[in-house]
């Protein structure tokens, strides 16, 4: 059961009335950028928050079918949310580390929070660890007591996502993480996904063809709640299958 990390079998989901996705069948191999791309409204964002049962927050929405993660069913009655999510990293589009904490225990929050440590050394070690594995480390070393207030929008994603691994997740999820950076900090984290794919299992959404054809691995071209073609990122941009795709990926509409 390795070889698929996320799997989702007939998913659907409704917001009330409107039927956003409509029937997904996605395997997503382990250990790689899987790129979930497509024009505004198709249902990035909706099915990345089926992975870690983040769509509850929403009252009006509802899912039926299968997602299973890392063999597990996630909406079984038996999986708890708040466990099932300390596999799952999630990295959001607006850089959100909390402006009350420091940069040093914004990395260590969840780590205290969920006792993963047993000592203050070992709280040290693990935050320096996530800063490396985050690529920011040289640059907040000498200002972990500050807030993360002073640092730029690259650095602050960058400190969101040490905070993610800090916990030591299998599988992290990143809705648009460089729509509001710079550009230095786009190509920054750009290079920190292909760091950490080896280690990890990135599905990144984005509505950037490019984006995706840079970074991800595989990807699937969602339009209007479906997906039109998924396979690996090369075979997709090269050669799709879909007229479709082609439009899209040569930037004809988006
Ligand atoms: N909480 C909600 N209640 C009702 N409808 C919603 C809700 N969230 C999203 N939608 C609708 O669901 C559809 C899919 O939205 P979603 O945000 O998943 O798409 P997306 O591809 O991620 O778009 P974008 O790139 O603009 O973020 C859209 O038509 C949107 O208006």
């Amino acid at each position: 059961m390795r070889d698929v990390a996320i799997e989702t079998r007939n998913l659907h989901v409704h917001y009330g009335n409107n039927h956003v996705i409509k029937g997904i069948n996605l395997k997503i191999p382990p250990k790689v950028v899987f790129a979930l791309m497509g024009p505004s409204g198709c249902g990035k964002s909706t099915l990345l928050r089926t992975f870690n049962r983040l769509i509850e927050l929403n009252p009006n929405a509802r899912v039926e079918g299968s997602v299973k993660i890392l063999g597990k069913e996630v909406y079984s009655p038996e999986t708890d949310p708040v466990e099932l999510r300390k596999e799952i990293g999630m990295v959001f589009q607006y850089p959100n580390p909390f402006p009350h904490l420091t940069i040093f225990e914004n990395v260590a929050s969840g780590v205290k929070l969920n006792k993963l440590v047993s000592s203050k050394d070992e709280l040290k070690e693990r935050v320096e660890w996530a800063l490396k594995k985050a690529a920011l480390w040289d640059e907040v070393k000498d200002r972990l007591k500050d807030y993360p207030g002073g640092i730029s929008g690259g650095q602050r994603q960058r400190l969101v996502i040490a905070r993610a691994l800090a916990m030591r997740p299998k599988i992290l999820l990143m809705d648009e993480p460089t729509a509001n950076i710079d550009p230095v900090g786009v190509q920054k984290i750009e290079e920190l996904l292909f760091e950490l794919k080896g280690e990890y299992t990135i599905v990144l959404v984005t509505h950037s063809p490019a984006q995706a054809a840079r970074v991800s691995d595989y990807v699937a071209f969602l339009y209007l709640g479906e997906i039109v073609e998924v396979g690996p990122t090369r075979k997709v941009f090269e050669n799709p299958e879909h007229e479709l795709t082609e439009k899209y990926v040569t930037g004809a509409f988006g």
